[in-house]
């Protein structure tokens, strides 16, 4: 089938890149000149693992474009998706104006028949408004569907060609074999219901996944006070299959340009309704008091942080992704400069977007992990990457001036700790150096 993709940011670009490779005609688009020269030379405007190479030998066999130019991309195709951003207003609400103007523009363009499928994320009713958008300026016929994205920064290829489940929403039965027979090729799961309820869909997975973390960090913060390793309740949860493994990895809570903004949007779709959203409204404060615990456990070993200095291990949001939106690192890094402390940052690939949103004289940029550390208080670990895992401990604790090492993300164990010399703190485990069980009142 000939699609046309509208956005080229990680869902539009992914998708678009995916259906590409699964043999269909893909025309991406984007109002930003600079990132299709880039797509065209095969350059990703986004960091993901495997998508240049996935881009390099779908534009070599002919399946994949890249432009500015809309309205073409539109008539050449008989689906387009709208995969625009649409990031929170200052209320909490869904900004809708990058999809409404591209629905505007797609009607413009439009020169028969087409399917119009969302994959933005958009709060229940959007779809209709995008059908009012679209009469608006076309008589021609179309149908719309909701096609929500579930895929992950970092892991997005993969999530894309090898999805749990692919959720449509159809208001026109009719389209039903068309729709499974473009997403089959991704996977059998897939379950097509009613637009509104599609577009829900979307918002209580990411709800649920954000409860999942909100609440295994309060368990995390009441573990330290009774004793308990959460990492051994997590697992021990997780062994329940009504429960699950996944998402109870205790930190310094979840960031990303996905989770903040959805909860807080889900919270203004249930107010909208005059219904309090009470559980998820605390999900949402408890993740935002969980970044603060590293600057806690800073004043817990250093006293006060007036003058010290403090590396910086990770400032993306996750790893295996250079996007920093609502990273927990943003508001540390810049409560530790309030306190007056030194910090000396270091990620393997989220510097240069971090630059670009923070500036302070206390900051010095680090080209190693080690360089973070040298002569430092304290190393502070706020993501998780898999560079962080290998640093020699041993090493690091004679880098150091004072050896603290704070984990937010519980990426050592128990064996690597013992012997480094290390004062290790982490989340919702005991502390490994001058813990004394005996003190512990339960
Ligand atoms: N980032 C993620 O991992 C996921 C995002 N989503 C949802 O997908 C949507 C898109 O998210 P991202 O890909 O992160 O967006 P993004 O904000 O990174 O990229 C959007 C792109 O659309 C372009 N654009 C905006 N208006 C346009 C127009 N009228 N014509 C052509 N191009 C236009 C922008 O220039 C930008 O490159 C959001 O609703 C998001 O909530 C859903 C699942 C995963
Ligand atoms: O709607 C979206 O945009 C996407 O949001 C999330 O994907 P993403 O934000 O890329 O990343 P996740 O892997 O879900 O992580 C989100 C945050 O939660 C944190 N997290 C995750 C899991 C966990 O156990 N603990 C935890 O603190 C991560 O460190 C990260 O900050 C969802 O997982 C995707 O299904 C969804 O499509």
């Amino acid at each position: 089938m000939k699609l046309a993709v509208i956005g080229t940011g990680y869902v539009g670009l992914v998708s678009g890149v995916c259906f590409a490779q699964k043999g269909n005609e893909v025309i991406c688009v984007d109002l930003e000149q600079h990132k299709i020269d880039m797509l065209n030379r095969a350059e990703s405007p986004i960091y993901e693992p495997g998508i240049e190479e996935l881009i390099a030998l779908n534009l070599e066999a002919g399946r994949l474009e890249f432009t500015s130019d809309l309205a073409d991309a539109v008539r050449r195709s008989d689906i387009v998706i709208l995969a625009v951003g649409t990031p929170s207003l200052a209320n909490g609400e869904a900004n809708l104006s990058y999809i409404e103007q591209a629905a505007a523009d797609v009607g413009k363009a439009m020169n028969g028949y087409k399917i119009i499928m969302t994959k933005s994320t958009v709060p229940v009713g959007t779809n209709e408004k995008i059908k009012d958008v679209l009469a608006r300026h076309t008589s021609l016929s179309f149908d719309i569907v909701s096609a929500p994205e579930f895929l992950r920064e970092g892991s997005a290829i993969n999530d894309t060609l090898h999805p749990d489940r692919i959720i449509i929403g159809l208001d026109n039965t009719g389209l039903r074999e068309t729709m499974v027979t473009l997403h089959q090729v991704f996977t059998d799961k897939i379950y097509v219901t009613d637009i509104r309820s599609a577009e829900m869909i979307k918002y209580a997975s990411n709800a649920f996944l954000a409860t999942k973390i909100s609440f295994i960090n309060e368990i995390a913060n009441i573990c330290e006070k009774v004793g308990a390793d959460v990492t051994c309740v997590a697992d021990g949860m997780g062994m329940d299959k009504r429960i699950g493994s996944s998402f109870l990895q205790a930190g310094i809570g979840y960031g990303g340009s996905c989770f903040p903004k959805d909860t807080n949007a889900l919270i203004q779709i249930a107010g909208n309704v005059d219904y309090e959203f009470k559980l998820l409204k605390s999900v949402v404060e408890v993740n935002t008091d969980q970044r603060f615990m590293i600057v806690s456990k800073l004043r817990e070993s250093l006293g006060q942080l007036n003058g010290v200095s403090i590396g910086i291990w990770g400032l993306a949001f996750k790893p295996n992704t250079d996007d920093i939106r609502e990273a927990p690192a943003l508001e540390i890094v810049e409560t530790l400069i309030q306190a007056g402390a030194i910090v000396k940052l270091y990620d393997p690939i989220a510097m240069d977007k971090f630059k670009e949103r923070v500036d302070h004289p206390n900051i010095m940029w680090c080209s190693s992990p080690q360089q973070a550390a040298e002569g430092s208080d304290a190393v502070c670990l706020l993501t998780d990457w898999e560079e962080f895992k290998k640093v020699d401990l041993v090493q690091l604790a004679s880098i150091l001036h004072k050896p603290v090492l704070i984990d937010g993300r519980n990426v050592f164990a128990e064996e690597q700790i013992q012997g480094s010399g290390l004062e290790y703190y982490s989340v919702g485990r005991p502390r490994m150096s001058g813990w004394n069980r005996d003190k512990v009142e339960v």
